[in-house]
């Protein structure tokens, strides 16, 4: 059974339902969801993980980082719109307390001034989490800012709807599982890892993206996240294009192993767009294979 960041109506239960129609068990956070993976009471678990609006999810990030290796094993990208949830009878201009997701009031902060200028914005643990604490006719706060779904799960009624501040935003979402077995390379793939900086070196930095640059591997992300030992001390949580089995990609891999003091290798697999990464000359596993048997070949 796979688990998700719930409960039921997050966007992450959302991203789920596209790949399974089976019963799920929701997490009420992503560190709970993973954790239940590691133990081995799950097959898999979609957590949130990227916004186009937003960037790295941290939570998600950390949780990969940390612990018994987990690895992904599927992207699912959805569009993301919000709208605005209360209980049956409540007007806008008296939404004094609004509770959601903080990437949700991060993507509709400018909405929320101009047209709630009155409310204070809370966070809560998800954004379907949100709509049913203010369903409940007792709480304090007046409405959500959540998905269509979660409005009408819990029962509340819709004040507004498309009120981000970017049309068009997606969030990403892995299905991630206990690491051993890598899906098999589509030639449309995403590999993810954590590189760690060797520390007071100057270039350190550089010496990591060069491996993916000499080798024509291509980044779709890239953010440095504390290593939470000692302020200053950073790892960096990156996304290739390409599969392990790629030469460029294994390559750089081995690159990075020798320039890094620690590698997490998270996993690689198919990209949710299908878009295949233009490969540039000197970079296809046929030149690879004829540079080392030429390599191999000086010895006589
Ligand atoms: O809270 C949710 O619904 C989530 O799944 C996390 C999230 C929040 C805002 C945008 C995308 C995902």
């Amino acid at each position: 059974m796979l688990g998700y960041f719930g409960p039921a109506g997050t966007f992450t239960h959302q991203a789920l339902r596209t790949i399974s129609a089976e019963d799920a068990v929701a997490f009420a956070s992503v560190r709970e969801a993973l954790e239940a993976v590691r133990e081995g009471q799950l097959l898999g678990a979609v957590v949130p993980i990227e916004n186009s609006v937003e960037g790295g999810v941290s939570a998600t990030l950390d949780e990969l980082i940390a612990g018994e290796p987990l690895a992904i094993r599927r992207e699912i990208v959805i569009a993301v719109e919000f709208g605005l949830y209360v209980r049956p009878g409540t007007q806008l201009h008296e939404v004094r307390e609004v509770l959601t997701h903080g990437h949700a009031a991060a993507q509709c902060r400018d909405w929320l001034a101009l047209m709630v200028p009155q409310a204070t914005v809370t966070e809560a643990g998800s954004t379907a989490g949100a709509a049913a604490e203010v369903a409940r006719p007792e709480s304090r706060y007046d409405a959500a800012v959540c998905a269509r779904v979660a409005g009408q799960l819990y029962g509340l009624t819709e004040l507004a709807y498309q009120i981000e501040d970017n049309p068009g935003a997606v969030t990403r979402f892995v299905e991630v599982g206990l690491a051993g077995s890598v899906p098999e390379r589509t030639g449309a793939d995403k590999t993810t890892l954590v590189a760690y900086m060797r520390e007071d070196h100057a270039g350190a930095l550089l010496e990591i993206l060069e491996q993916f640059a000499v080798r024509g591997v291509n980044l779709s992300r890239i953010e440095s996240r504390p290593t939470k030992t000692t302020l200053g001390s950073y790892c960096f949580s990156i996304d290739v294009e390409g599969h392990l089995d790629d030469k460029r990609v294994a390559e750089a891999l081995e690159g990075l192993h020798r320039v890094c003091p620690r590698v997490h290798f998270l996993g690689s697999y198919p990209r949710a767009d299908g878009r295949r990464p233009a490969v540039g000359y000197g970079s296809t596993d046929e030149e690879f294979d004829a540079a080392a048997e030429w390599v191999a070949s000086l010895g006589g």
